[in-house]
C-alpha cells in the first residue's frame, strides 16, 4: 500500500464503509480497530497502569473513544471517561460496551482537574465537525490546551477542520494524532502543524481496499520522493523518457538562470535569489535589475553577472530558465517594472522558456487581465497566501480557509505549476495530483526566504518538469529551514539557508 496518498474528507467519509465491507468488516468492527490502534499508540507513549482521561463526543469519534476506554481498561490502564450523550448509533453501542464493563462516566458539563491524569485521549470531535466549537467543547479544549498534560487525538485534533487544517474557532493541540484509514489534507496543511503533533496513520487493514476504490487528491512529499527528484537530471532521460528532447537540447550544461528584479531599494531580493540559484548548482546566473541596484548586487556576489534590464535584454536569449519578480517593484506608476514584466513574459511564452514568477512578478500578473494572456506550460507561480488572494481576487483568510481549493483554482486559472506557500506548502500542476510538504519550520517565515525558494526552483527547472522542480525545491528549502532552525528559530535569516542548500544539493539526506 502507498501510505502517502491523501484523500479529501468527503472521499474518506463516503468510502470507508465500502472498503471495510470489501474486507469483510462492518462499521462497528472498523471502529473497534480504530480504538485498538489508539491503544497501541498509548502503549508506546505511556505504558499501563497510567491514568488516562478519555473524552468522548457525540459522534463516531466519540464512539472510537468509548472503545479506547474499554480496551485501555483491559490493558490495565486506569481510564476515566468524560462524555457527551452519544448520538450516533455506533457511539451508543460503544458507550454500552463501557457501561457493561461497569465503567464510570462523568458528564461533559462537569468540571474536572486534568492534572490528575498522565495522558488525555481526545475523542470529542472527528472529521464530522460542522460548526464553530462552543459550549462545553470549547471549555474542554481550552482546558486541555492550557494544561501541560499530553493529548492523543483520535483521527484529528478536535475542532480542526480535516480538509482545511484550520481550527473551527478552537482546536486541541495534540502531542500525538492517530488518523484512520488515510491521510486527510487538514492534517498536513494550513495551521495543522500547530495542532496535530506527531502523526500516525492507522489504515485499519482496509487501506489497500480503500485505495483501490477511491481516487486520491494528492500525496505527501516524502523524503524519499524528494531525494529521488533531486537526483533526476537531464542525463536521466532513460528514466524519464518524457524529457528526452529537452534534455538533449541542453545536454552538458547546468543551465543559465536569468533573474529579473532588484528594483531601487530591493537589490537584496535579487541577490538572495541569485545566491540561492548558485548554491543550488546553477552553472551561470545573470541578474537583470534597475540601474541603481547594479553596483551593489555585483559587489555583494561577484559570481553573479549583473546588468540593467536595458543593457542586458539579450541575456534573455541565452536563458535556460528565467525567474521574474524578486524585488522587481510594483506600483501603478512604475512603468519600467511593468514594461520589463510584459517583455519578459512575452519572451518566455513565445520561446517556451521555463519561467518562475514570484513576488512582484505575481503582483503584476494579478494586476494584468490574466484571462487575456496565457502563460507557457513551463511556468511556476509561487504565491504566498496574500499573493494567492490577489491572484484569485479574494482575501488571505479565504485562501487559508481552503488552501486545497485555492491551489486548484490557481492551477485552473493559470494552467501553470503552482507552489502555494505557507505552513504545509502545496505544489500542484494541471492534470496532476497535489503534493503536500510536511517539512519546514517557522524559521522560514522571514523576509527573503521566498526569494531563496525562487532561486532554487529556477535552478532545479533545468532538466526537470516544472512540478518536479517545484516539489524538489520546496522540500530542499523546507529541509534547509529545519536545519537552520536547529541553531534557534528566532533570528534565523534567509541567507542562513544558503550554505545548507549547497549541503543538501550534494547530500539530500544531510
Ligand atoms: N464511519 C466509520 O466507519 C468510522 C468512523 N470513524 C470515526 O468517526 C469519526 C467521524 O464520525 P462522525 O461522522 O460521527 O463525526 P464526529 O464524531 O466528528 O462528530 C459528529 C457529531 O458532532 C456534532 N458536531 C459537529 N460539530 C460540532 C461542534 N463544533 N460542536 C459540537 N458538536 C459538533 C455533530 O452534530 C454530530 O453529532 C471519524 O473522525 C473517526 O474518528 C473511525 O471509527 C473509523 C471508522
Ligand atoms: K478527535
Amino acid at each position: 500500500m502507498n501510505r502517502d496518498n491523501v484523500y479529501t474528507t468527503a472521499t474518506i467519509r463516503s468510502g470507508e464503509l465500502a472498503a471495510a465491507e470489501a474486507c469483510g468488516l462492518d462499521a462497528k468492527q472498523l471502529m473497534q480497530r480504530a480504538a485498538q490502534a489508539c491503544v497501541q499508540k498509548l502503549q508506546q507513549v505511556c505504558p499501563a497502569p497510567a491514568r488516562i482521561l478519555v473524552l468522548c463526543g457525540p459522534g463516531n469519534n466519540g464512539g472510537d473513544a468509548w472503545f479506547v476506554a474499554r480496551y485501555a481498561q483491559q490493558a490495565h490502564y486506569q481510564a476515566t471517561v468524560v462524555a457527551a450523550k452519544p448520538k450516533s448509533e455506533l457511539a451508543k453501542q460503544a458507550a454500552a460496551a463501557w457501561s457493561e464493563a461497569d465503567g464510570r462516566v462523568i458528564d461533559l458539563a462537569e468540571t474536572l482537574s486534568v492534572n490528575e491524569f498522565d495522558w488525555v485521549v481526545d475523542g470529542l470531535l472527528g472529521n464530522g465537525v460542522s460548526r464553530e466549537v462552543s459550549g462545553h467543547y470549547q471549555r474542554w479544549i481550552e482546558t486541555l490546551n492550557q494544561s501541560a498534560i499530553p493529548v492523543l487525538s483520535i483521527d484529528i485534533p478536535s475542532g480542526l477542520d480535516s480538509d482545511s487544517g484550520q481550527p473551527q474557532g478552537l482546536a486541541v493541540r495534540a502531542r500525538d494524532t492517530v488518523t484512520m484509514i488515510a491521510w486527510k489534507p487538514g492534517l498536513l496543511t494550513g495551521a495543522a502543524a500547530d495542532y496535530v503533533g506527531r502523526l500516525t496513520l492507522a489504515d485499519l487493514d482496509v487501506g489497500r481496499a480503500f485505495e483501490q476504490q477511491q481516487s486520491r487528491l494528492g500525496h505527501i512529499l516524502t523524503d524519499n520522493v524528494a531525494e529521488r527528484l533531486l537526483q533526476v537530471t537531464r542525463a536521466d532521460s532513460a528514466v524519464h523518457p518524457s524529457k528526452a528532447s529537452q534534455q538533449n537540447v541542453h545536454k552538458g550544461t547546468y543551465g543559465h538562470i536569468v533573474i529579473i528584479g532588484g528594483g531601487p531599494g530591493m537589490a537584496g531580493a535579487a541577490i538572495l535569489a541569485g545566491q540561492a540559484a548558485l548554491r543550488s548548482g546553477a552553472g551561470k546566473v545573470s541578474v537583470l535589475c534597475h540601474p541603481d541596484s547594479r553596483a551593489i548586487i555585483a559587489q555583494t556576489q561577484p559570481e553573479l553577472m549583473v546588468e540593467s534590464f536595458a543593457e542586458g535584454r539579450h541575456r534573455l536569449e541565452q536563458a535556460t530558465v528565467v525567474a521574474l519578480g524578486p524585488g522587481l517593484g510594483f506600483s501603478p506608476e512604475n512603468s519600467l517594472a511593468q514594461d520589463t514584466w510584459r517583455q519578459v513574459i512575452s519572451h518566455c511564452v513565445e520561446r517556451n522558456v521555463p519561467l518562475v514568477l514570484d513576488a512582484d512578478g505575481l503582483n503584476w500578473l494579478a494586476h494584468a487581465d490574466h484571462r487575456s494572456m496565457s502563460l507557457s506550460a513551463h511556468t511556476v507561480l509561487t504565491p504566498h497566501p496574500a499573493e494567492a488572494g490577489r491572484l484569485l481576487g479574494c482575501s488571505t483568510a479565504a485562501i487559508q480557509n481552503d488552501r486545497v481549493r485555492a491551489i486548484q483554482q490557481l492551477i485552473e486559472n493559470f494552467s501553470s505549476t503552482i507552489v502555494l506557500k505557507g505552513a504545509g506548502t502545496l505544489v500542484g500542476a494541471p492534470q496532476q495530483s497535489l503534493w503536500f510538504c510536511r517539512r519546514g519550520s517557522s524559521a522560514l517565515a522571514t523576509a527573503g526566504t521566498g526569494d531563496v525558494l525562487t532561486g532554487i526552483i529556477a535552478t532545479l527547472l533545468v532538466g526537470r518538469t516544472p512540478v518536479e522542480a517545484a516539489a524538489a525545491a520546496v522540500w530542499l528549502h523546507a529541509r534547509a529551514g529545519e536545519i537552520a532552525a536547529l541553531d534557534g528559530e528566532r533570528g534565523t535569516i534567509a541567507s542562513d539557508l544558503l550554505p545548507l542548500i549547497r549541503q543538501l544539493r550534494n547530500a539530500p539526506n544531510y
